[in-house]
C-alpha cells in the first residue's frame, strides 16, 4: 500500500533534523493514534510536538523502542485542521503513592514518552481506557471541547494562551467529568482570580507566582532525580504529585473508596527559565450532601493557618505535608459550613496548651501527623526550648523602621502576637543546609547578601529564624504613632540632606550634640570616641541606678536586691518618615539596614561561628543592628525560667534597653525592655566577645520613637578594620561571676590582653545583666 505523501514528508524532514526512520516511525505512530490520525496536529509547527516528543524520547531512555512495522496508511488520515490544542508541559513527579490507584493510570491527561501533547478537539463522549498500560487518547477531550475550551482564534490574550498551554489542569478529569461536553466552567470568579472551576464540581487551583509570558522551552523541563519512580508509573506519564487526603484526619472515609476514584490531584511543573505551575484538581466529596466548594482565599487562608504559622519552626517541614495539609483543608472547608471560625478555636485552644505546656508536652504538641513522637530522623534536645509562632504576627510586628499603624500592645491585649514555647530539635545537617543558605543566610532578608563557610569541620550554623528588624515577642509597649511624633520630634520643615544645612534639625535637638553622623555617613570620630570611653573607662563610666530595678524584681520581688547599675550612654537620633528630608538624608544609616559586605564563618580558635567582614571598614562605619525579639524584663525571666538552659546554651545572650531606666519618671512593666537573639535574630548573633578593645561598640539609636524605653542597638567600628578581620564586640560580661550572667559562662578565647577572663582586676563593667 503507498505510504502517504505527508508521512513520507515527516521522515524526510525528521531525516533532515537527524532523526532516522526507524526511530521516528514508532513515535509518530504513537502521537498519531493519540491525536486521532489527525496528521495536521503533527505537522503544525514544523512538527514541533514530534520534534519534542523525539527529543524527550532520546532524554528519558537510551534503550530504542522495537520500530513498529505497521503502516501508518490508516493512521494519518487527511482532515480539515481543528482548533489549535492545548498543549502540555511535562507534569513532574514528586511522589507516587502505593497501593493506590493513582489518577496517572485512570484520569491522567494522557502523553506519548514525550510529554508534550496537543490536545486535539474532540466531541465524542466515549470512556477512555483507565488502564495504565493503554496510551489512549485523551480522556479530557470533551471537556476541552469547543464550549469549554476556546481555539486559539477565539483568544485574544496572548497570557491566556500561554497559561493554557501550560498545563491545562482541567484536561486531567476523571472520566466523570467527560460528558460535560458543551458546558460553560461554572467559575463564578474572573480569571484574574486565577482560578477555575471544573465541571461537575471539580476545581483546578493554581498556586504561585504568575507565569511567565514567554513560551518555556519544554524539552528543558526540571526533573527531579531523588524522586521514586515506579515502572508502573512512568515518570513523563504522571502528574509531578498524587496526594491524597491524609488518612490521619478522620475524613478517608467520606472520600470514598480510593482504590476506585481517584483522590485529589497535584501537578506542578517547571522549567528553568523560571516558569512554575501547581495545579490541584480537587475530587467532590460524593455522597456528602453538605459539600460545598470553598473559594481559593478560604482554602489558602486555611493552609496558612494550618500548616504555615503552625510550622515555622518544625524541623520536619515538608512540603507534601503541606500538600496534604492544603488537601485536608479543603476537605474541611467543603464539608464544614463553620469550619473558620472552629479553626479558630483550635488555634487558640493549641496556643493556650503550647504557652503552658512543659517541655515534654509542648513535644508532644508539635509532633507531626499527629504523632507524639518525636521523628526517628532528628535528635531531640529535650532541653532548649524554642518560641514557635502560634498567632497571627500582622498586627503588633515590629518590622526595623516599620510603619506607623499602631504597632506593639500593652500586655493582655488577646491580639497580640505571640510565641509559644515548644522543644528545639537538633537538626540534621542536611535539614540545616535547606534551613541557611550558605549563599546568604539572611535568606534575602537584607539588602545584601551575607554568605556562610566553615573550613574548619561539617558543622552547620545555628537554626534560627532570621529577621532583619525587631519583633515583639508579646507584651512589650512599643507603639509607633504618627501623633505621637510631634513637630518637636521631626523636621517637617526640612528638604533633602539635613547634614547639608548649617545648622542641626530639630531631630537632634535632644541629643545636645547635633548630628552623629559625618557626610560619608561614619560616625563623627568625637561623638565615637566619647562612646568608646564612656563604655571602657570605668573613670569615666556614668553609671545610674534604678530605685526599683526591673530586673531585680524579676529574680526575686520579695528580696529586693539593690540595682546594680545601667550605663548611662550617648544616643543617636536618625530622622524618619514623619521628617520632611529625603529618604538618602544623611542622618539616616542604621534605618538603611546592613550594606556592609560580611560572612559568617567557623572560628579556628574555639570560639564556634563568629562574623568576619570582607571588605575594609573605616573607623565609625555602621556594621548591623543586634535584632531580636523584643521581651519584656518579666517575659525575659519567665523565658529563664521555663528552662534555665534556654539563655544559659551558646545562644546569644538578650541584651537589655536600660540606657533610661533610670529616668525620674518610673516606666512601666511592659517598658522595661531587651532583645532577646536566641531565636529570632539577624547576623549579629554570630558576633563574638572580646574583652575591652572589640573593634565593634553597641551605641542606642532612635528612630521611630521619641519614646526612650524602645531604640535600637547599632554596632559601629571602634576602629578601621581590615577585610577579612573578624568582628568581636565587648559583652560587658564578668567572668568572676558565676550568677545572673544572660548566658552560660565559657571559657574566653578572646585573645585580648585586656581579657577579663584571667583572673586580673576588673578593668570593665560588671553591670546589670
Ligand atoms: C553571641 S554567640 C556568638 C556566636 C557563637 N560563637 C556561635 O557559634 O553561634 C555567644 C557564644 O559564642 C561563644 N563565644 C563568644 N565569644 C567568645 C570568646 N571570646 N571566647 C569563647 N567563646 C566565645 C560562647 O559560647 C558564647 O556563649
Amino acid at each position: 500500500m503507498p505510504v502517504n505523501p505527508r508521512v513520507l514528508k515527516v521522515f524526510q524532514t525528521m531525516g533532515e533534523m537527524g532523526f532516522t526512520e526507524d526511530v521516528v516511525k514508532p513515535i509518530l505512530k504513537r502521537l498519531l493514534k493519540l491525536y486521532n490520525k489527525k496528521i495536521s496536529l503533527i505537522e503544525e509547527d514544523n512538527y514541533r510536538v514530534l520534534l519534542d516528543a523525539l527529543l524527550e524520547e532520546q532524554e528519558a531512555s537510551g534503550n530504542k523502542k522495537p520500530v513498529d512495522e505497521e503502516s501508518f496508511e490508516e493512521d494519518a488520515q487527511d482532515e480539515e485542521p481543528p482548533p489549535r490544542p492545548l498543549k502540555r508541559l511535562r507534569p513532574l513527579r514528586l511522589r507516587d503513592q502505593e497501593g493506590m490507584v493513582s489518577p496517572s493510570s485512570g484520569n491522567h491527561c494522557p502523553q506519548t514518552n514525550g510529554t508534550l501533547l496537543k490536545q486535539p478537539k474532540r466531541e465524542d463522549t466515549d470512556p477512555p481506557s483507565t488502564s495504565s498500560t493503554q496510551r489512549s487518547p485523551s480522556p479530557q477531550h470533551a471537556a476541552t471541547s469547543t464550549a469549554s475550551q476556546p481555539s486559539s482564534a477565539q483568544r485574544s490574550s496572548s497570557q491566556q494562551q500561554v497559561t493554557d498551554r501550560i498545563v491545562p489542569s482541567e484536561q486531567c478529569l476523571p472520566q466523570k467529568q467527560l460528558v460535560n461536553k458543551g458546558k460553560k466552567p461554572m467559575s463564578s470568579q474572573g480569571p484574574a482570580r486565577d482560578k477555575r472551576h471544573l465541571a461537575s464540581g471539580e476545581k483546578s487551583i493554581r498556586l504561585g507566582s504568575p507565569l511567565k509570558r514567554k513560551l518555556p522551552d519544554i524539552s528543558a523541563l526540571i526533573v527531579p532525580k531523588d524522586e521514586p519512580v515506579t515502572e508502573e508509573m512512568p515518570l513523563n506519564e504522571l502528574p509531578l504529585a498524587v496526594i491524597g487526603p491524609d488518612s490521619s484526619n478522620g475524613n478517608t472515609a467520606d472520600l470514598g473508596d480510593q482504590t476506585s476514584m481517584p483522590s485529589s490531584n497535584l501537578e506542578i511543573a517547571s522549567s528553568p527559565s523560571g516558569e512554575v505551575k501547581i495545579s490541584l484538581s480537587c475530587q467532590p466529596l460524593f455522597g456528602r450532601p453538605d459539600f460545598h466548594m470553598p473559594t481559593l482565599d478560604e482554602l489558602l487562608k486555611s493552609v496558612e493557618e494550618k500548616s504555615l504559622r503552625h510550622k515555622l519552626l518544625d524541623p520536619n517541614f515538608s512540603l507534601i505535608q503541606l500538600m496534604k495539609d492544603m488537601c485536608q483543608c479543603f476537605v474541611e472547608l467543603a464539608t464544614d459550613s463553620s469550619h473558620e471560625s472552629q479553626e479558630r478555636g483550635v488555634i487558640s485552644e493549641t496556643h493556650y496548651e503550647l504557652k503552658n505546656s512543659d517541655a515534654s508536652t509542648a513535644l508532644c504538641l508539635v509532633g507531626t501527623d499527629g504523632n507524639n513522637e518525636a521523628p526517628s530522623d532528628v535528635s531531640v534536645d529535650p532541653e532548649p526550648q524554642v518560641p514557635k509562632l502560634v498567632h497571627s504576627l500582622s498586627k503588633h510586628v515590629i518590622p526595623n523602621g516599620g510603619d506607623v499603624n499602631g504597632f506593639g500592645s500593652r500586655s493582655g491585649d488577646p491580639e497580640s502576637c505571640s510565641l509559644a514555647v515548644v522543644p528545639r530539635y537538633q537538626t540534621g545537617r542536611d535539614e540545616l543546609r535547606s534551613l541557611h543558605d550558605s549563599n546568604d543566610i539572611t535568606k534575602g532578608e537584607e539588602v545584601v547578601e551575607i554568605p556562610w563557610v566553615n573550613e574548619v569541620n561539617n558543622e552547620c550554623p545555628p537554626s534560627f529564624h532570621y529577621i532583619p528588624g525587631n519583633l515583639v515577642f508579646q507584651n512589650a509597649y512599643v507603639k509607633f504613632t504618627l501623633s505621637q511624633i510631634t513637630e518637636d520630634h521631626c523636621c517637617t520643615s526640612c528638604i533633602g540632606n539635613c547634614l547639608s544645612s548649617s545648622s542641626p534639625c530639630v531631630c537632634v535637638a535632644e541629643t545636645l550634640y547635633g548630628f552623629a553622623y559625618t557626610p560619608d555617613g561614619l560616625l563623627k570620630d568625637d561623638f565615637l570616641q566619647e562612646c568608646i570611653s564612656m563604655t571602657r573607662d570605668p573613670q569615666l563610666q556614668s553609671i545610674s541606678s534604678c530605685m526599683d530595678c526591673p530586673l531585680e524584681r524579676s529574680r526575686n520581688e520579695e528580696m529586693l536586691e539593690p540595682c546594680k547599675g545601667h550605663l548611662n550612654r550617648k544616643f543617636i537620633k536618625e530622622c524618619w518618615r514623619k521628617c520632611g528630608c529625603h529618604k538618602q538624608c544623611g542622618n539616616r544609616v542604621v534605618q538603611r539596614g546592613i550594606r556592609r559586605k560580611l560572612q559568617v564563618f567557623f572560628t579556628t580558635d574555639g570560639k564556634g561561628w563568629g562574623l568576619k567582614t570582607l571588605e575594609k571598614l573605616p573607623k565609625g562605619a555602621f556594621v548591623c543592628e543586634y535584632i531580636g525579639e523584643i521581651l519584656t524584663i518579666k517575659e525575659r525571666h519567665e523565658r529563664t525560667m521555663q528552662n534555665s538552659s534556654i539563655t544559659k546554651t551558646e545562644n546569644p545572650p538578650s541584651v537589655l534597653l536600660d540606657a533610661y531606666w533610670n529616668l525620674k519618671e518610673a516606666l512601666k512593666d511592659e517598658e522595661y525592655l531587651c532583645l532577646d537573639a536566641s531565636f529570632y535574630s539577624n547576623v549579629a548573633r554570630f558576633i563574638n566577645h572580646r574583652c575591652l578593645d572589640a573593634n565593634l561598640i553597641e551605641i542606642p539609636v532612635k528612630i521611630e520613637t521619641p519614646d526612650h524605653h524602645y531604640y535600637h542597638l547599632a554596632f559601629f567600628t571602634t576602629r578601621e578594620v581590615d577585610a577579612l578581620e573578624e568582628l568581636t564586640w565587648d559583652y560587658g560580661i564578668d567572668f568572676d561571676d558565676d550568677n545572673d550572667q544572660p548566658f552560660k559562662k565559657f571559657q574566653c578565647k578572646c585573645g585580648s590582653k585586656f581579657c577579663r577572663n584571667m583572673k586580673r582586676p576588673s578593668r570593665s563593667r560588671p553591670l546589670a545583666r
